[in-house]
């Protein structure tokens, strides 16, 4: 018999593209070497274009899924991607604490999802004070885009300096670390991602890989920070494996369809 892996659950949407949402975050577990467990939450009709529309889960199916997973296969680390609405926001929080997720107890990682990069709402409008209250306090860490910063807090990134001004400020919210991520600080040479829990401060730069290739790369970041937290990492090494898994999928992302393709985990693979 071979031994049971680490586990990890996303809570997200799907993505028909295959390329973000839930596809990413399975395809980015089974590339850490972890299994990987579903609550679906949303079904968005995407493609390379875009995201033409989307249709909730019902939320007691949203939190049924959690606690059968949960209270069966268990669950050693967590994370959030596309909520799409306050109430299911509101239930998750509800379950979470039910079956012993986020706050200390299994690491729980955010990813606070509001469009897709084409500028697409993946969120209701009212979900955004449901995610910085119910979800940001429960959470390990956080891993906002520039453009959910702005959302969330109202800061302007323009460099490093910034991204700690914002780091502070999102902090504020009670999550333990937060990562503020630099990818679309376009006119910067290096990527620059920012990390904090309040006392250290940690930036982990790389190379700016030049392609327009990087639909899935938030959750592609944020699940591979979550297959090493379900390893048992604390959350910087976590955030630095993770930084240098997405680095690779980025370097081998590929087009498909006429808009923007996905970043890639095969490099893990070959
Ligand atoms: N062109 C790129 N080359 C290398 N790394 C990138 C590139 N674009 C984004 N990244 C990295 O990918 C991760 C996700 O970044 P970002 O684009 O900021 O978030 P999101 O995908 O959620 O919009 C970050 O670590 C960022 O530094
Ligand atoms: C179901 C789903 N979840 C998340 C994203 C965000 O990904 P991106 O910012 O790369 O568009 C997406 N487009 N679709």
């Amino acid at each position: 018999m071979t031994a049971t892996p680490r586990t990890a659950l996303t809570i997200a949407g799907s993505d028909s593209g295959g390329g973000a949402g839930i596809q990413a975050d399975l395809r980015t577990f089974f590339a850490n070497g972890v299994h990987g467990m579903v609550a679906l939450t949303a079904v968005t009709v995407q493609n390379s274009l875009g995201v033409q529309g989307f249709s909730e889960i019902p939320v007691d199916v949203v939190t049924g899924q959690i606690k059968a997973v949960a209270t069966d296969m268990g669950v050693d680390a967590a994370k959030t991607g596309m909520l799409a609405t306050a109430e299911i926001i509101n239930a998750v929080a509800k379950t979470l604490d039910e079956v012993h997720i986020g706050r200390s107890g299994t690491p729980f990682v955010v990813d606070p999802v509001a469009a897709s990069m084409t500028g697409h709402a993946l969120l209701r409008e009212e979900a955004l004070e449901a995610i910085r209250t119910e979800l940001f306090p429960r959470a390990t860490l956080i891993t906002p885009n520039l453009d959910e910063v702005r959302l969330l807090t109202g800061v302007e990134v323009t460099g490093p300096e910034t991204q700690r001004e914002a780091a502070e400020a999102l902090l504020e919210f009670g999550s333990e670390w937060v990562l503020v991520k630099g990818g679309h600080l376009d006119a910067a040479q290096d990527c620059v991602d920012v990390l904090s829990d309040g006392e250290s401060w940690v930036e982990l730069s790389g190379p700016r890989f030049d392609t327009r290739n990087t639909h899935g790369g938030g959750d592609t970041m944020a699940s591979a920070i979550t297959s090493s937290l379900a390893k048992g990492a604390d959350v910087p090494t976590a955030v630095a494996e993770g930084k240098r898994f997405i680095e690779r999928c980025v370097a081998e992302s590929y087009p498909l369809g006429a808009g923007v393709g996905p970043v890639s985990p095969f490099w893990r693979l070959k």
